[in-house]
């Protein structure tokens, strides 16, 4: 069984930290981290990122990712997860080597064509505008923002392609991003260890026919199958 699940998001919401976390507790489990597959690399030339008509260096746009490497990238550990896990360090549990669990992690994952019907579950961390805004000024990324980043390029970025997400009908699991770090990632790991379980359930052999159906709409999670719809979530803004 293989589960391709998304942890995407806004920019500062805990996306990497639930990942980490998630990474450690789950068996068999593989990351891949979209920022490792900007165009401008570390300690590289950075001409690959345009600048756009806000004024700013396009780092918050799809087009400054590689992400037809990246679906590659998806594309080696599906065809095999154990040789995946392998070349990057990841042990294979004999006692649950069936089951194999890729995580995506990233703020545009859900924007790209190819990729967005591969998750069995989508969740997309949310935070307002004046904790995002307060929690970036306190990161240290490769390239430091220059001022007026966020209010000029990175929040605007991330309403349009939010929006465009929406309007798509890509279905995410909303997760609060103010709540702590701990219950998110207890709802989360509780969440996909639940889809791990309806997932071997299905593998079963049919039930009789005697047997009450499976009620409806808990059938995510296994396959390439379309993540539950997403609970409406008011405008972060
Ligand atoms: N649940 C949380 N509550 C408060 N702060 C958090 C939480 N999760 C992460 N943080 C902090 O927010 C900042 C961004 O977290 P990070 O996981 O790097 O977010 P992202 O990958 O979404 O940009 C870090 O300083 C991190 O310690
Ligand atoms: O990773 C990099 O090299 C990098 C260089 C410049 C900017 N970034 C910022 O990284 C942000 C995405 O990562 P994150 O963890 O904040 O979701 C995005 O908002 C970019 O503006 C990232
Ligand atoms: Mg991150």
């Amino acid at each position: 069984m293989k589960l391709i699940v998304g942890i995407g998001g806004v920019t500062n919401g805990g996306k990497t930290t639930l990942t980490d976390s998630l990474l450690r507790a789950l068996a068999n489990c593989c990351v891949i981290h979209q920022d490792d597959f900007y165009k401008a690399p570390l300690f590289q030339p950075q001409d690959q990122i345009a600048v756009g008509e806000d004024g700013f260096k396009q780092w918050d746009v799809l087009e400054s990712l590689d992400m037809a490497a990246m679906l590659d990238t998806v594309q080696a550990w599906l065809s095999s997860p154990q040789k995946f896990a392998r070349a990057h360090g990841v042990g294979v549990q004999p006692e649950a080597s069936d089951t194999h669990i890729l995580l995506l992690e990233g703020f545009l994952l859900y924007s790209y064509k190819p990729l967005v019907d591969l998750y069995s579950r989508r969740y997309f961390l949310t935070i307002p505008y004046e904790e995002c805004k307060w929690r970036r000024s306190t990161r240290n990324y490769t390239v430091p923002d220059p001022p007026g980043l966020f209010d000029g390029h990175v929040w605007p970025m991330y309403r349009k392609y939010r929006q465009e997400m929406e309007a798509n009908g890509v279905e995410v699991v909303y997760l609060d991003g103010m709540k702590s770090r701990e219950e998110l990632f207890r709802e989360v790991l509780e969440d996909i260890q639940n889809s791990l379980l309806n997932c071997s359930q299905e593998e079963l052999p049919a039930p009789a026919p005697a047997c009450p159906a499976r009620p409806q709409g808990r059938g995510h999670g296994c396959g390439h199958r379309t993540a539950r719809p997403a609970a409406s979530q008011p405008d972060t803004v």
